[in-house]
C-alpha cells in the first residue's frame, strides 16, 4: 500500500438519527475505543463488499436495533487523526423502524439540535454539527425564529 493516500482511510456509515420533535440521537464511545468517552453520532465501519446503505442498515441494527426507513445523504468528512484516517459518510435518517436501545450499553441519549454544542465529539464532527443545525427541523428543536 502506499502511504498517505486517501485509499487508507477507513470508511465509516454515521447516522443522524431524527425523532418526530427534531431531537438527535448521541451514543458515546466506549473509553478504550479510538476516539474514546466522546459522543457520537452512531453508526461503524462498512464491511468488505458492503453497501453503504447496507453498512448502515447493519450498524443501526447492531448498536440499536432499530432499522432506517427514510435517509437521506448529508455530507461526507475527511479527518486525519494522525493515527487513523476516516471517511465518515454521513446520512440522516428520518425515519426508522423499532425503538432504539443501547444493545452495547454505551451510554445513549436523544437532544435537541441547539443543544449539541454541549457535547464533545471527535474533531471530525465539527461539520457534521453545522451540518444538522442547518436541517430544516421543527421549531421546537432550534428554538429559531418560526417564519410564515
Ligand atoms: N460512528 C461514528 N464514528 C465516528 C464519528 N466521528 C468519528 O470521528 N468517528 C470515527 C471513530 C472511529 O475511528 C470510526 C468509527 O469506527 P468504530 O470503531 O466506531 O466502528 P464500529 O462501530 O464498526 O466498531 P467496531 O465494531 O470496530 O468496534 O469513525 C461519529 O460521529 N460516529
Ligand atoms: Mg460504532
Amino acid at each position: 500500500m502506499s502511504a498517505g493516500s486517501d485509499a487508507a482511510a477507513v470508511h465509516v456509515a454515521v447516522a443522524v438519527i431524527l425523532d418526530t420533535d427534531g431531537r438527535v440521537l448521541l451514543t458515546r464511545r466506549a473509553d478504550d475505543a479510538h476516539q474514546g468517552g466522546l459522543w457520537e453520532f452512531p453508526g461503524g465501519k462498512l464491511e468488505a463488499g458492503e453497501s453503504l446503505a447496507e453498512g448502515l442498515g447493519r450498524e443501526l441494527r447492531e448498536e440499536l436495533g432499530i432499522q432506517p426507513t427514510r435517509t437521506s445523504a448529508l455530507l461526507e468528512v475527511r479527518h486525519d487523526y494522525g493515527d487513523k484516517q476516516v471517511l465518515l459518510d454521513v446520512h440522516v435518517v428520518w425515519e426508522f423502524a423499532g425503538e432504539p436501545r443501547a444493545l452495547e450499553g454505551q451510554p445513549m441519549r436523544w437532544v435537541d439540535v441547539g443543544q449539541l454544542r454541549e457535547h464533545a465529539f471527535p474533531a471530525a464532527n465539527q461539520p457534521i454539527v453545522a451540518a444538522v443545525e442547518l436541517l430544516s427541523l421543527p421549531a421546537a428543536s432550534t428554538g429559531g425564529d418560526a417564519g410564515q
